[in-house]
């Protein structure tokens, strides 16, 4: 699962390295063997076109009747020997160098899925994408036919037909381009075109395409196989639907889009244009927002006060800036590597903790007794948000991986969890600490309020997650979007409510005074 964090991806390059030491080896190696062999060849058609001359001449000659014969035994014995020499040298690479990371098919698995993600969420362009280029900026270099079909055959086999689908079409366009020698031919392209649109439901493009693949090669069995099928899939559809127009039918067929978006829809299409920066809070917010510098909480912050700059109010979200140093979050980020685990979540049926697809990033947790920047930062949480740390949480450090995200979710415990019932009390607040800034992409963004926070190394975003009644704020759901381009570092630090009694008193009212339901949703920003 090295897919899951960008600095489990890094250690790949020595892997890397070693196979080009090692290519290169064999290609010196195979050029000599070649030249051999080149030398040998000559030598035979030298040989045969001198004995074609006059064949009676040359075979009465006893010595070219000897090598004749040993070109056609011991010779061709090295020839073969030295054949078979090439093809086993380098059949063993992996085996040899057992010490070294090998990615696994899961891993390209992930790493197409996250393409995928990055494309869908910041509307990518795949005929760009696949040129290196991300937003009109050349990043890497061009994909081959090769690489879009390897694209298009996993996402195939992870069932994603639309996107297959793309990547196999531009897989098939540079495949007439490059003219290059693949494992695979246009015909095998072509096939998964069609398969795709069939189990896409588009039968009548899939019946196209797999006339353009018979085209090319007529004796092609499962294609022939297919014409009839999808002839006849064409016309019993064609006939429900001439019935269903004479309203001789009750069923209501295949029409989604008359269906009502649901909620989830509802708020990925927020979240995936929250993650573009497309949306702006409302103005009676954001006209109220100020930055003021903290001076409360500690006697040590009347001299260097903390910067504190207002998100959103009502919840409030508020950053605190300039709250953790290089050196610390070196410091951080060395400890936590060595731990890191794929980041896991309670399956809600079972209780147990299971990878989730939908949370992309490896992550460890620290103990302030182990070291003293992690006590130091513990501390410093205490005085920025003047609650105590005695029931928080250790130390989460997350660094997210190729295309690495976190679906909208709440931090607090749901009533139904088992994690509502801990000792400490639910999650009061959440500290998430950016160390790193971010390329592209990575913003931490509130669904329910249309407030995008893009990562600013070294500062940290703080709020509430409960109502003053303990109860938890629908409003707090957040989402970490997928990176586009760099490496994100977070860490998180959650406080609970055991111990903030007198720090932050509890009251009876459910709602938050500053009711924010009356404001109007999240506009689109129309300048772009
Ligand atoms: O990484 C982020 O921006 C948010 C992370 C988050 O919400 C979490 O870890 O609970
Ligand atoms: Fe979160």
């Amino acid at each position: 699962e090295l897919f899951t964090a960008i600095s489990e991806v890094e250690p790949l390059l020595e892997t890397h390295k070693r196979i080009i030491d090692d290519l290169d080896d064999y290609i010196q190696k195979e050029e000599k063997r070649l030249h051999v062999l080149k030398k040998h060849l000559n030598l035979y058609k030298k040989e045969h076109g001198m004995a074609m001359e006059d064949i009676p001449n040359y075979l009465g000659n006893p010595i070219n009747a000897f090598t004749l014969i040993k070109r056609l035994t011991t010779d061709l014995d090295f020839i073969e020997k030295s054949i078979k020499i090439g093809t086993e040298y380098i059949k063993n690479i992996t085996v040899s160098h057992a010490d070294v990371k090998y990615p696994t098919l899961e891993d390209l698995s992930g790493a197409a899925q996250a393409l995928t993600r990055l494309q869908d969420t910041y509307q990518l362009d795949i005929g760009e994408l696949a040129e290196g280029r991300l937003n009109g900026v050349v990043y890497s270099t061009p994909m081959s036919a090769g690489d879009c079909y390897e694209l298009g055959r996993t996402l195939y086999n992870e069932k994603d037909f639309s996107n297959s689908l793309r990547w196999m079409l531009e897989a098939l366009r540079k495949y007439k381009e490059e003219n290059e020698v693949y494992d695979f031919t246009e015909v095998d392209i072509l096939e998964y075109i069609s398969f795709s649109h069939y189990l896409l439901g588009e039968v009548k493009a899939a019946l196209q395409w797999t006339k353009k693949l018979l085209a090319l090669e007529p004796k092609h069995p499962r294609a022939r196989g297919n014409v009839p099928h999808f002839q006849k899939t064409i016309a019993e559809k064609e006939a429900r639907l001439k019935r269903k127009r004479r309203g001789e039918t009750g069923e209501d067929d295949e029409e989604e889009d008359s269906k009502p978006m649901s909620y989830l829809s509802k708020e990925r299409k927020v979240y995936e244009a929250l993650c573009r920066g497309e949306m702006e809070i409302p103005s009676e917010i954001s006209r109220r927002l100020k930055c003021s510098y903290l001076t409360e909480n500690h006697p040590f912050l009347k001299l260097a006060p903390i910067k504190m700059e207002q998100m959103y109010i009502g919840p409030d979200i508020v950053v605190f800036h300039q709250v953790l140093s290089d050196d610390e979050i070196e410091h951080i980020k060395d400890m936590a590597k060595p731990r890191f685990k794929r980041a896991v979540v309670h399956d809600p049926k079972t209780g147990e903790l299971v990878p989730a697809h939908y949370r992309i990033s490896k992550s460890s947790w620290l103990k302030d007794e182990e070291s003293d920047v992690v006590a130091r930062v513990s501390r410093r949480v205490a005085d920025f948000t003047g609650l105590t740390m005695d029931t928080a949480e250790e130390l989460q450090v997350v660094n997210y991986g190729i295309g690495g995200h976190y679906e909208p979710h709440f931090d607090f415990a749901r009533k139904e969890e088992n994690a509502f019932k801990k000792s400490s009390g639910n999650r009061i607040a959440t500290v998430l600490f950016y160390m790193s800034e971010v390329a592209q992409g990575g913003a931490t963004v509130f669904t329910e309020l249309g407030l995008s926070v893009f990562p600013l190394k070294n500062a940290a975003v703080f709020w509430l997650n409960l109502h003053p009644s303990g109860e938890g704020d629908i409003a707090t759901r957040h989402a970490a979007c997928p990176v586009l381009r760099g490496s994100k570092w977070v860490s998180n630090k959650w406080i609970h409510q055991g111990g903030q009694e007198l720090l932050k008193p509890c009251n009876l009212e459910y709602q938050r005074e500053d009711v924010m339901r009356k404001i109007p949703r999240p506009i689109p920003r129309t300048s772009r």
